[in-house]
C-alpha cells in the first residue's frame, strides 16, 4: 500500500490516535476519520487487518443473520462488498465454514480501499511496522504514546483520545489501565464457563498459527518432520474428527463429504475454489490439529509464536504423511503444498499467530457470560441500554493453557456497550478491540471479525464525539444527555444499537427506531422477533414501552404518541416519537475541562498506586550471572507472584520491567542496580528515568545519605520524578537516612538497605527494629524489605508497623533457598546406618 508511512522522523500529532491496525483499529480509525477528526493509525505488521490478513483468518466467524439489513453496521457491510468486489463473486472460497472466504491479500486492498479518501483528505495518517513501547501519562490522562519499529527507531504520537486496538491489549499496562487475562474464576462472577475457584490468568486461550496449502497430486511436497511430532501428534490429538459442541465427535474426509454427512476438511475455510477462477483451490489449515495452547501469547510471546509454527508444520506433515486417505489406500498426502503469500503468510505459515484472547480492561462490573445468555420468552439477550453497536457469536471458549477442555455457551443476539470501553484511569484511553471490559467468557463471544469491528467502531465514534465535546470518554458516559447525542451519531453513521433485522441503515426509520430500541422501546410482540416490522400494528406493550423510551431520550418527548390514533403502526409511532425526540433534544454545547482551551493541566499530582496497604509485594530479582537471569524468566516469575497474590512487585532494570509490566497487571516498583560502591540502587537520575521509561509505577532510590555519583542530591531527584508524575520509594538503611528521605520529598520509605551500610546493624533476619522506629516518626507509609525470611518474620513487620512489606530472595531466588537447606543438612550428623 503506497499511502503506509514507515516511522517517520516527525511526530505525527492527530486528536486521535488508534494504535493496532486489526479489524477493531480499522474500524476505530475509519469511525473517527469519517465523523471529520485527525487521526493515526499505527500498525505494528507492514499491512492493516489483524484477523483477516496477517493472521490468517480470512473466512469471516458471523452469524446468520449478517447479510439482513440490521444484521450489521452500514460500514462492515461495506467492507464486505468490498472484499467480494476484489473477486465479483459471493464467495471466493466457497468454504462452508462462512459466507465470505477470501485471500488476504484481497482484505489488504480492500481495507485499503475503505481508508484511502481519508489519507488523501490528510485526515488520515497511517504508520505501520511500529509496536507501542511507552506511555506517557500526565494527570491521570496520556498524553503521548512511544512507538518503536524494527531498527529500533522510535516515532511519537500525541492525541487527545488513544484507542487502544493491538491484538493483545498492549496498550492497556503501558498506560498504567487495570487489565485482566486468564480466567476470571467462577467466584468472581458466578460464571459457568470460568475455571472454578478464584482467578486463573495464566489460563488464556489458545491461539493458533494459520496455514495455506494447494493440493498437487501426484507431487510430493512433505515438510521435514518437525521437533516434537510424535508428542503433538498424540496428544493433540492429530485428526480429522473434532469434538463438537454437543460433546459428539464429528468425523471428517479429506476432499469427500464425512460418514456423518458433514462436508469436506478441504473445503472447512477454502479461501479460494480454484474452479471459478481458473486455477487451484487453496485452503486455509485452521483446526483444532493446530490450535496451540502450550503457552500463551501475553506470557511467553516468543516461545508461543515459535511453537505455534512449529505445531502447525506437525499437523501438516501428519495430513501429508499420516492422515487416512479417502479412498481407504493407505495414508497422507504429500501432494499438499504450502502456498506463501505475499504479505502475509511468507512460507505457507501466517506472518503471525491468530489471537483468540487479548488483556481486557479490568472493570468492577464487565460484561459477563450472563448478560450475554439467551432469556426467556425473549429473541434477544437483556437490553444494554448504552448500546453502541451489536455482535452474535456463541461463547466459545477454545482449550486454555492448562485446561484443555474446550467450553461453550450459547447466547442471543447481543449489544456492546459502551461503558465496556472506557478505561476509569487513564480517562482518554478506549478499548478498540478484543480488549474491552468482558469477561473471559464474554470476550469469547466479542472476538471473531464482526465483534471486533463493532467494538471498534463504538470506539471510533466515541472518541469522535469526546473530542467534538471536549469531554473525556468517561465523563460523556456519565452524562445520559451525551449518550444520548453519542447514540444519534452511531446510528447516523448507520451503526444499529438493537437487532432489527428488517431496518436497512438508509430506512429513515432507522435512527429513531434504534434510539428508542436501545432505551428500552421494545416491549410487546417485538420482544419475541428479531424485526421491527413497521407496517404492523403497534400492541398496547410496545407502543407504553416506546413512549418511556422517549421520555428517557428527551424528557417530554412521549407525549407526541397522544396525538395518534390507536391503530397506528409501530412505524408511525416511532417516526413520532423519533420526531419529538429530535426536537426536544437540548444540545448543552459539552462540558468543557477545567483547563484552560488548547492546555491541560500543568502541575503533575504524584499519586501511589492503591491497594499496597498491609499487602504483600514479591521483588523477582535475577542478576546477570544469576540462572534465572533475563526478562522472559523475571515476567515468569512475576506471573507466578501474581497468581500467589501479591498486590506488586519489585524488579530490576529497564529489560525486566518492561517485560514484567506487560505480563501482570500489578503495580511495577523499578530499580536499577548498577555500580560496585556506595549507592548501586538506582544510583542517578538518569537510572531513575530509564526505570520510569521502562513502565515502573514507583521508582526505587537509594535513600541513604551517601553522596550520589550524579553529583545530585536525593531532593533534586525526586523533585525530577515528581515533575512526570512519578512516586518515589527511598530505600534507606538507618533512621536518620528515613527521615531525611521523608523530608526530601520520598513518596515511601523502605529499610532495604540496613544491613548492607557500614553504620547499619548486620544481622541475619529482618530489622523490625528500623521499621518500627520509621513508623513511629513517619507520616508517609514505610515498607518492610530485606531478609524476610518467613511469613511469620512478614507477618510481624507488618505487627512492627510496616505499610507493606517486600519480601525477595525467600520466594524468588532458588539457588539461595536451595543453599540453606542443603547448609541445614550438611550441618546436621547423618542418622547411624540401619543395619540389614
Ligand atoms: C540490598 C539489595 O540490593 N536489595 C535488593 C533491592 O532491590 C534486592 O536484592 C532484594 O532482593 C530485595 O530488597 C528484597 O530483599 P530480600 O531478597 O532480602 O527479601
Amino acid at each position: 500500500m503506497t499511502t503506509h508511512e514507515p516511522a517517520p522522523a516527525r511526530q505525527p500529532a492527530a486528536e486521535i490516535a488508534v494504535i493496532g491496525g486489526g479489524l477493531g483499529g480499522v474500524a476505530a480509525a475509519l469511525a473517527a476519520a469519517e465523523a471529520g477528526r485527525t487521526v493515526v493509525l499505527t500498525s505494528d505488521q507492514q499491512v492493516l487487518g489483524g484477523q483477516i490478513t496477517t493472521q490468517l483468518v480470512p473466512a469471516l466467524d458471523e452469524h446468520p443473520h449478517i447479510e439482513a439489513p440490521g444484521g450489521s453496521s452500514a460500514s462492515y457491510q461495506r467492507l464486505r462488498r468490498a472484499l467480494r468486489a476484489e473477486y465479483g463473486e459471493d464467495n471466493p472460497g466457497g468454504g462452508w465454514v462462512s459466507r465470505l472466504c477470501f485471500e488476504p491479500q484481497a482484505a489488504v486492498r480492500a481495507i485499503d480501499s475503505l481508508l484511502a479518501p481519508h489519507v488523501t483528505a490528510g485526515r488520515l495518517r497511517i504508520v505501520t511496522g511500529v509496536r507501542p513501547v511507552r506511555a506517557v501519562r500526565e494527570d491521570g490522562r496520556i498524553v503521548s504514546v512511544r512507538l518503536r519499529d524494527g531498527q529500533g527507531h522510535d516515532v511519537t504520537v500525541a492525541a487527545e483520545v488513544f484507542c487502544d486496538a493491538t491484538e493483545t491489549g498492549e496498550l492497556l499496562p503501558l498506560a498504567g489501565a487495570p487489565w485482566v487475562i486468564g480466567s476470571e474464576g467462577r467466584e468472581a462472577f458466578g460464571e459457568s464457563l470460568a475455571l472454578p475457584g478464584g482467578g486463573h490468568p495464566h489460563a488464556v486461550q489458545s491461539c493458533t498459527t494459520g496455514l495455506l496449502v494447494e493440493h498437487r497430486p501426484g507431487e510430493d511436497h512433505t515438510v521435514p518432520r518437525p521437533e516434537g511430532y510424535e508428542r503433538w501428534r498424540d496428544s493433540q490429538p492429530f485428526t480429522l474428527e473434532i469434538a463438537g459442541w454437543d460433546d459428539r465427535s464429528h468425523r471428517y474426509r479429506m476432499f469427500v463429504d464425512g460418514p456423518d454427512g458433514h462436508p469436506p476438511f478441504w473445503t472447512y475455510r477454502r479461501l479460494r475454489e480454484g474452479a471459478l477462477f481458473g486455477t487451484t483451490d487453496l485452503a486455509l489449515i485452521n483446526w483444532a490439529g493446530n490450535d496451540y495452547a502450550d503457552a500463551s501469547l501475553v506470557h511467553e510471546p516468543d516461545r508461543a509464536r515459535a511453537e505455534s509454527r512449529r505445531l502447525s508444520l506437525a499437523f501438516l506433515h501428519w495430513l501429508q504423511t499420516e492422515c487416512p486417505r479417502d479412498d481407504g489406500t493407505g495414508a497422507g498426502y504429500p501432494g499438499l503444498r504450502p502456498v506463501p503469500d505475499a504479505t502475509c503468510a511468507p512460507d505457507g505459515l501466517a506472518a503471525e499467530p491468530y489471537v483468540r484472547e487479548s488483556r481486557r480492561l479490568a472493570a468492577r462490573i464487565p460484561v459477563r457470560q450472563q448478560d450475554l445468555e439467551p432469556v426467556l420468552g425473549q429473541a434477544r439477550a437483556a437490553n444494554m441500554a448504552d448500546s453502541g453497536g451489536l455482535a452474535f457469536y456463541h461463547m466459545d471458549l477454545h482449550a486454555r493453557i492448562g485446561h484443555p477442555r474446550s467450553a461453550y455457551s450459547p447466547t442471543a443476539p447481543f449489544q456492546v456497550p459502551l461503558s465496556a470501553l472506557v478505561a476509569d484511569a487513564p480517562s482518554n484511553l478506549l478499548a478498540a478491540a478484543k480488549n474491552l471490559a468482558a469477561t473471559q467468557a464474554a470476550a469469547a463471544a466479542y472476538r471473531v471479525h464482526h465483534g471486533e469491528w463493532a467494538v471498534g467502531e463504538a470506539a471510533g465514534t466515541l472518541a469522535a464525539q469526546a473530542v467534538a465535546r471536549a469531554l473525556e470518554p468517561a465523563e460523556l458516559l456519565d452524562e445520559p444527555a451525551e449518550v444520548a447525542l453519542l447514540q444519534r451519531a452511531l446510528v447516523h453513521r448507520g451503526v444499529p444499537l438493537a437487532w432489527l433485522l428488517d431496518l436497512d441503515p438508509a430506512d429513515p426509520l432507522f435512527a429513531p427506531a434504534h434510539r428508542l430500541a436501545a432505551a428500552g422501546g421494545l416491549g410487546g410482540a417485538r420482544r419475541e422477533r428479531l424485526t421491527a416490522e413497521p407496517e404492523a400494528p403497534c400492541d398496547e406493550q410496545d407502543r407504553a414501552a416506546l413512549v418511556t423510551a422517549a421520555d428517557q431520550l428527551a424528557p417530554g418527548a412521549g407525549r407526541a404518541a397522544d396525538h395518534l390514533p390507536t391503530d397506528a403502526s409501530w412505524g408511525e409511532v416511532v417516526a413520532a416519537l423519533g420526531a419529538a425526540v429530535e426536537e426536544l433534544t437540548v444540545d448543552t454545547g459539552g462540558r468543557r475541562p477545567a483547563v484552560p482551551s488548547g492546555g491541560r493541566p500543568s502541575r503533575s499530582r504524584v499519586v501511589l498506586p492503591s491497594g499496597l496497604a498491609g499487602k504483600l509485594v514479591v521483588s523477582c530479582q535475577a542478576l546477570p550471572g544469576e540462572p534465572l537471569h533475563g526478562p522472559q524468566f523475571m515476567a515468569q516469575m512475576a506471573v507466578a507472584a501474581h497468581s500467589g497474590g501479591a498486590a506488586a512487585v519489585r524488579i530490576n532494570g529497564p529489560a525486566d520491567i518492561a517485560a514484567v509490566r506487560m505480563a501482570v497487571p500489578l503495580p511495577v516498583i523499578g530499580l536499577w542496580k548498577d555500580g560496585e560502591d556506595g549507592p548501586y540502587i538506582t544510583p542517578t537520575l538518569e537510572h531513575a528515568m530509564a526505570v520510569a521509561d521502562a513502565g515502573a509505577d514507583i521508582v526505587a532510590l537509594d535513600g541513604t545519605s551517601r553522596p550520589r555519583p550524579d553529583g545530585r542530591s536525593l531532593a533534586d531527584t525526586i523533585e525530577a520524578l515528581h515533575a512526570r508524575g512519578i512516586p518515589v520509594m527511598a530505600d534507606v538503611a538507618t533512621l536518620e537516612d528515613g527521615l531525611a528521605a521523608a523530608a526530601a520529598g520520598a513518596d515511601l520509605v523502605s529499610t532495604t538497605l540496613s544491613g548492607y551500610t557500614p553504620d547499619s546493624p548486620h544481622q541475619p533476619g529482618p530489622d523490625l527494629q528500623l521499621v518500627r522506629a520509621l513508623a513511629d516518626r513517619l507520616d508517609v507509609p514505610v515498607v518492610a524489605e530485606g531478609r524476610i525470611a518467613t511469613p511469620v518474620e512478614a507477618a510481624a513487620a507488618l505487627a512492627a508497623g510496616a505499610h507493606t512489606v517486600v519480601v525477595g530472595g525467600a520466594i524468588t531466588r532458588p539457588a539461595d533457598l536451595t543453599a540453606r537447606f542443603a547448609a541445614a543438612l550438611a550441618s546436621t550428623r547423618p542418622a547411624p546406618e540401619s543395619q540389614p
